[in-house]
């Protein structure tokens, strides 16, 4: 899947972000790291965020050499959610003064649009992206998280949809993406409440998968993870992360009728004939580069 224009989304990361950090920590493994770079705002989501993370993830996914994403932070929190009170924000910008109720409502409308695209970039990313979360994951930082593939977490991980407590409905896909992941009543319990639940509270719940006793082990252990998927079929995991998705969305019927087309055309490939190859030799399989 190179194709054409990988080297120009190459180039295009090297040339940087405001908000992000785009790195490949190990040249040796096929795994990019996508970290959200504000430690002094607590990672707010702040517009250019908004704008740079379906960038980021747009070019990961014309990249054959990200064969998998890990979302991280820097600094002593994964994200504080949405910024408050910063320059530009479309969601607190007084009205213009006389301005149209629709016009206004329609703008903020397309704000929130917007907004949501920017998490559904990383649904709309070919490759798998696994959540590192540690310290506090606020509101917009839960509802990013809930767009991941697989979400791990530090100990010292706290999770909460502050939104009802700022007297607004969530609107960027924690109230459609979380009951999917945790359940309706879990997801519920949450976005209703608006209460702080524990690392050990989002494993039983299943908001996270995996809890690491340190934000190293977690780094460490997130690598790892990502590391292992790298170096499955790469047409493999793609289809399997688009068969998931599709299939949340749809009834089995549907979701066993679409796998079904997706296999008459995907499953003969080199890649199965080197599994089954290798299986027979007793080795480990290579796969395909793309
Ligand atoms: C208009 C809103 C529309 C839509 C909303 C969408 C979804 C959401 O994201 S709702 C949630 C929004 N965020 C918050 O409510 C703020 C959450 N922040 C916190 O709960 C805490 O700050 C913390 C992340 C748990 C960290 O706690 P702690 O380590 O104790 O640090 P603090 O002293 O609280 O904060 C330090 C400093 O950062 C400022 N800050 C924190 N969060 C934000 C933010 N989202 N935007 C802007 N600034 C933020 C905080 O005010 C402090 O500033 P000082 O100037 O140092 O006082």
């Amino acid at each position: 899947m190179a194709g054409a224009g990988s080297s120009d989304a190459e180039a295009e990361l090297r040339r940087g972000f405001k908000a992000l950090a785009v790195t490949r920590p190990d040249p040796a493994a096929a795994v990019y790291e996508v970290r959200l770079s504000r430690p002094a705002q607590l990672n707010a989501l702040s517009p250019d965020s908004f704008a740079e993370i379906p960038r980021a993830m747009a070019l990961l996914d014309r990249i054959p050499a990200a064969r998998a994403v890990v979302l991280s932070a820097a600094g002593p929190h994964f994200c504080a959610g949405i910024e408050l009170g910063g320059p530009g924000n479309p969601l607190t910008a007084p009205p213009a003064r006389g301005a149209d109720p629709a016009a206004m409502a329609e703008e903020l409308r397309r704000a929130i649009l917007g907004m949501q695209a920017a998490l559904t970039a990383v649904e709309l990313c070919r490759k798998p992206v696994i959540a590192a979360v540690h310290g506090a994951c606020v509101g917009g930082g839960v509802e990013l998280v809930a767009a991941c593939d697989i979400r791990c977490c530090s100990k010292d991980a706290t999770f909460v949809l502050k939104e009802v407590d700022m007297a607004i409905v969530a609107d960027l896909g924690a109230l459609q993406r979380l009951p999917r992941i945790v359940g309706y009543g879990n997801a519920a319990d949450l976005a209703l409440t608006g209460r702080r639940i524990t690392a050990a509270e989002a494993k039983e719940m299943g908001l996270v998968t995996r809890v690491f006793d340190s934000k190293q082990e977690l780094d460490a252990g997130v690598a790892k993870i990502a590391k292992e998927i790298s170096e499955k079929s790469a047409n493999a995991v793609m289809g399997t992360k688009a068969v998931l998705l599709r299939s949340r969305d749809i009834t089995v019927e549907q979701g066993l009728e679409h796998v079904a087309t997706w296999n008459s055309g995907m499953l003969r490939s080199d890649d199965l004939m080197e599994a089954i190859k290798a299986f027979m030799e007793k080795r480990k399989p290579v796969f395909s580069k793309l």
